[in-house]
Order: structure tokens, then C-alpha cells, then sequence
């Protein structure tokens, strides 16, 4: 516990918002991540539904604005959201948007400068959770959701880790980064030239490989505006069809990239997780 530090508590729908900072080992920096613990936590221990942001995002977009926090009540599962990348003065940056902090596509880069700090992978996937699961009243049940670059990472460590987690979600993903600017642009800085090396955090290559199939629910808004060149979720269906890996993706008309489509259906994709978190 004496890693963790808590810099702000809300009471929320019956249980609590919480942040803690924390030195991270895999990322080599000190880290913010949120935590919401549903009434359920202050007798027993409940499941996790991790989530991973988008481009830009800290912990704070998705628990301040998506509305989890009621049907997570309702529920009784946790909801953790990391940040998207490492931070500090320390750590590689880039004046853009879309590369460097705020933007680590969880994956473990290999190229300088970003190697030094930029293991999303490994610190989404082991380091966080040892963390959690050490440290609040959870099980190891795992489910895995995010948006846009937060969709993709969601996609490609469920698809790599079927083990870890019972469910993926996600909305808007970056289903292809390997042929799109986003993922071409930030897999060039972060894993080099070497484009068969992309492969390895490419949903549609890693769902054509995949030998166990988990529950997979997709929400993309028709009114994106990065749909058309950054998204491309049919290029995911064809390759799962392809693979016979099931998979529900629900187009949703009228809804943008933001936010506001992310609250509007939250509920519905953390009840698709419920069965699967509280299965024994
Ligand atoms: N040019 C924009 C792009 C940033 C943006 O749209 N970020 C999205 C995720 S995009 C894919 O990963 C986001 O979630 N933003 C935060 C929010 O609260 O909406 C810009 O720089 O604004």
C-alpha cells in the first residue's frame, strides 16, 4: 500500500471515486490512475472492467464523462482507467497530439527515445492489475474496454491475453492501425521501420491468429469523423469472419467520436461484461 498515494476521493452513487499516483517500475515514472469501487466493495470483493483511453486522454475523461459510475453501482464491479501513456518532464515527448504522452497505443516500444519509459503493454497488462488486485477489494476477474487508440489496446491485449480477461469491448477502435495514419505514424516512431514487427498490435492480424475466442462487442457511431480513414471497423469484421471469430459490431447512427456517444451506451456494454465477471 505504501506505493499507492491517494490524491482525491468523491463519494459516488453509493461508493467511491478514488486517484492514486504511484511509482511505476515497468514505465519508470510515477503514474495517475482512477478507481471506482460500487457500494458492493465495502463487504466483499467485486470484478474489474478496465478502461483505456483515447488520444489526449488521462484517467479523467472517462470517469468524468462517460457515466459509468451508476450501472457500475448497480452492478458491482470496479472500474479502473489508467492513463494513456507514461508522463514527466523525464519522458519522451512529442508536440503532436497523436505521438508521445497521451498517446502510447499500449504497446512496449522498442526505438529511442520511447523505449526508455513508453511499456503500455506490459503495464496495462501485469503491473496495474498486480496493483489493484494487492491493494482493493477485487478478484482477479478482468474485462477490458476502451475507446479509439483505447479501443485498439483493449482489442489487441484481450486478443494476445485471452487468459487475463473474460470480455472485450470497445467503441470507435483503431481496428487497423498497421494501415491507417494514426498507427502508421506513432508504430514508425515507437517499433521502427520494420513494418512485420507492427503486426504484433494489429487487431485484424491478431484476430486471424487467435486460437480462443472471447465474448467481443463493438460500438462504432456512423458519424465519426475519423471513420472513414482512421477506424475502418468492416476491415475487423471481414478478418473475423475470415477467422470464424465472433464478433458483434453494432453501427450506430448519428454518433460521433466523443464523449457523448461513449455515455450513451456505456450501460449496455458494461451489462454485456456482467455475466462474464461474475461467472465463477
Ligand atoms: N485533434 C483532437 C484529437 C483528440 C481526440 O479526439 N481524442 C479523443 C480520442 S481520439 C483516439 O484515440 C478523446 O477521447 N478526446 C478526449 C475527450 O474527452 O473527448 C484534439 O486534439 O482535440
Amino acid at each position: 500500500m505504501d506505493r499507492l498515494k491517494n490524491t482525491s476521493q468523491n463519494r459516488s452513487f453509493g461508493g467511491w471515486h478514488k486517484q492514486y499516483t504511484h511509482a511505476s517500475k515497468v514505465l519508470g515514472c510515477d503514474m495517475r490512475f482512477a478507481i471506482y469501487l460500487p457500494p458492493q466493495a465495502a463487504t466483499q470483493s467485486v470484478p474489474v472492467f478496465y478502461w483505456l483511453s483515447g488520444l489526449t486522454c488521462t484517467d479523467e475523461n472517462f470517469m468524468q464523462k462517460a457515466g459509468a459510475h451508476r450501472m457500475a453501482a448497480e452492478l458491482g464491479i470496479a472500474l479502473v482507467a489508467p492513463d494513456t501513456s507514461p508522463r514527466g518532464e523525464g519522458v519522451a515527448n512529442d508536440d503532436a497530439y497523436d505521438l508521445g504522452q497521451g498517446a502510447g497505443f499500449y504497446l512496449n516500444a522498442t526505438q529511442a527515445p520511447w523505449a526508455k519509459h513508453y511499456q503500455m503493454e506490459d503495464y496495462i497488462l501485469k503491473e496495474l492489475p498486480d496493483l489493484i488486485e494487492s491493494a482493493f477489494p477485487v478478484t482477479d476477474k478482468r474485462a477490458i474496454s476502451g475507446h479509439s487508440m483505447g479501443g485498439h489496446g483493449a482489442l489487441t491485449l484481450a486478443l494476445k491475453n485471452p487468459e487475463r480477461f473474460t470480455s472485450v469491448s470497445a467503441f470507435s477502435p483503431i481496428v487497423n492501425p498497421i494501415n491507417v495514419p494514426w498507427g502508421e505514424k506513432a508504430f514508425t516512431a515507437y517499433l521502427g521501420d520494420n513494418r512485420e514487427t507492427w503486426k504484433a498490435y494489429d487487431s485484424c492480424e491478431l484476430i486471424a491468429k487467435a486460437k480462443v475466442h472471447l465474448p467481443m462487442l463493438i460500438d462504432q457511431g456512423e458519424g465519426d469523423n475519423f471513420l472513414a480513414e482512421q477506424l475502418k471497423p468492416e476491415s475487423l469484421v471481414a478478418a473475423a469472419k475470415e477467422a470464424g471469430y465472433p464478433l458483434e459490431l453494432r453501427m450506430q447512427e448519428g454518433y460521433d467520436h466523443s464523449y457523448y456517444f461513449i455515455a450513451s451506451f456505456i450501460d449496455e456494454h458494461l451489462k454485456f461484461h456482467q455475466p462474464f465477471l461474475m461467472a465463477d
